[in-house]
């Protein structure tokens, strides 16, 4: 097994990162990544984020929103939250395979006296509660396999970051499931610091003190990509709020409701319905779904009618 040593914390580089590995390094063996992001949600390939995430929070306290080639659900990173990624020709099927690529995380916990253990279809709990989640993407017969481990996460920034399930947005998009989730360092019977935690699990993994001996290293051409994958893509509206899953907004106000069906990240109908009427909003049609866009919008439209839109505008992008 080889890894890459990577103590940077930018979100979107270190996921540019992942992807570069998966479908541009060539490589026998397998390739172990551990990182650690600054505060950062993270969704899945197939969700909608204004379904998953307090929006209007995560811009308020600079915490960027940022789509991943996976699947699966969205959870919360910060310094706190270590990642681990396993990038792999060698697998079987489906259903093994995550308990398979978790197993050495478990036992690492196990002899450290945490006891770990792996649920359902792809989470590692202690006791009940969720530390780890996880989720893979297939590219070309290599398999990603990637999981958090919370080790000393802000659980309250946690759970103001990501909403609970809401019934206001229909679509075909992935849920996440929430769970209950638990910090590791909490059940350590002697504390650490998560980069100790880290090189722990390095050495424990590799099966070596040395470390060194394992090490994959990038080449200037290797980073350039890397950067400009990061720019292109993980920095992008188009990836992180465009490539969503369609879906329909409704919300309520008394006896007006407004419904907004988004596409590709863009509204393609607007209607407020109230108890005599229904209102057809073309002047939308096309604009993005984010605050921004739809307060300038609402600003070219005649007086009266923005009158009856502007009790919307604060729930509608919560
Ligand atoms: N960091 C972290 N670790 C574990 N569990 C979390 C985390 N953040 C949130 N959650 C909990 O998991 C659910 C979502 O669970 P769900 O099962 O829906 O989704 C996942 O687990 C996806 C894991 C993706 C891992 C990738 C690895 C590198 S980049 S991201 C959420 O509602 C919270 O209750």
């Amino acid at each position: 097994m080889k890894t890459i040593l990577n103590h940077l914390h930018d979100p979107h580089f270190n996921l540019a990162l992942e992807e570069y590995v998966l479908k541009h390094m060539d490589c026998e063996e397998d390739i172990l990544l551990l990182w650690v992001n600054a505060p950062s949600v993270i969704v899945g390939r197939n969700q909608v984020v204004y379904g998953e995430v307090n929006v209007e929070y995560c811009k308020k306290h600079d915490i960027p929103i940022i789509r991943r080639i996976s699947g699966g659900g969205t959870v919360y990173h910060d310094l706190g939250n270590l990642n681990f990624s396993i990038i792999s020709k060698h697998y079987q099927d489906v259903l093994k395979n995550y308990r398979s690529f978790t197993q050495p995380v478990v036992d690492f916990l196990q002899q450290m006296g945490v006891n770990a253990s792996f649920s359902g279809k792809s989470d590692l709990v202690i006791g009940t509660d969720k530390f780890s989640g996880n989720a893979q993407m297939y590219h070309q017969k290599k398999m990603l396999h990637h999981g958090t481990i919370l080790f000393e996460t802000n659980l309250d920034t946690l759970s103001k970051v990501l909403k609970p399930k809401t019934k206001d947005i229909a679509s075909v998009a992935v849920d996440s499931n929430r769970s209950r989730v638990t910090n590791v360092n909490t059940h350590l019977k002697t504390s650490m610091d998560i980069d100790v935690f880290k090189t722990a699990l390095l050495k424990y993994w590799l099966n070596t003190e040395d470390i060194q001996s394992h090490f994959l290293s990038l080449c200037e051409a290797d980073l350039k990509a890397i950067e400009a994958l990061k720019q292109e893509k993980y920095l992008s509206w188009g990836w992180n709020f465009g490539e969503s899953p369609a879906f329909e907004i409704q919300k309520t106000i008394g006896e007006h409701a407004l419904k907004v069906s988004i596409k590709d990240g863009l509204i393609e109908t607007l209607v407020l319905t109230t108890p005599i009427l229904s209102l057809h909003f073309n002047q939308f049609y096309g604009s993005r779904f984010e605050k921004e866009a739809y307060e300038l919008k609402l600003n070219t439209i005649d007086a009266s009618l923005k009158k009856s839109l502007e009790p919307f505008t604060k729930t509608l992008f919560e």
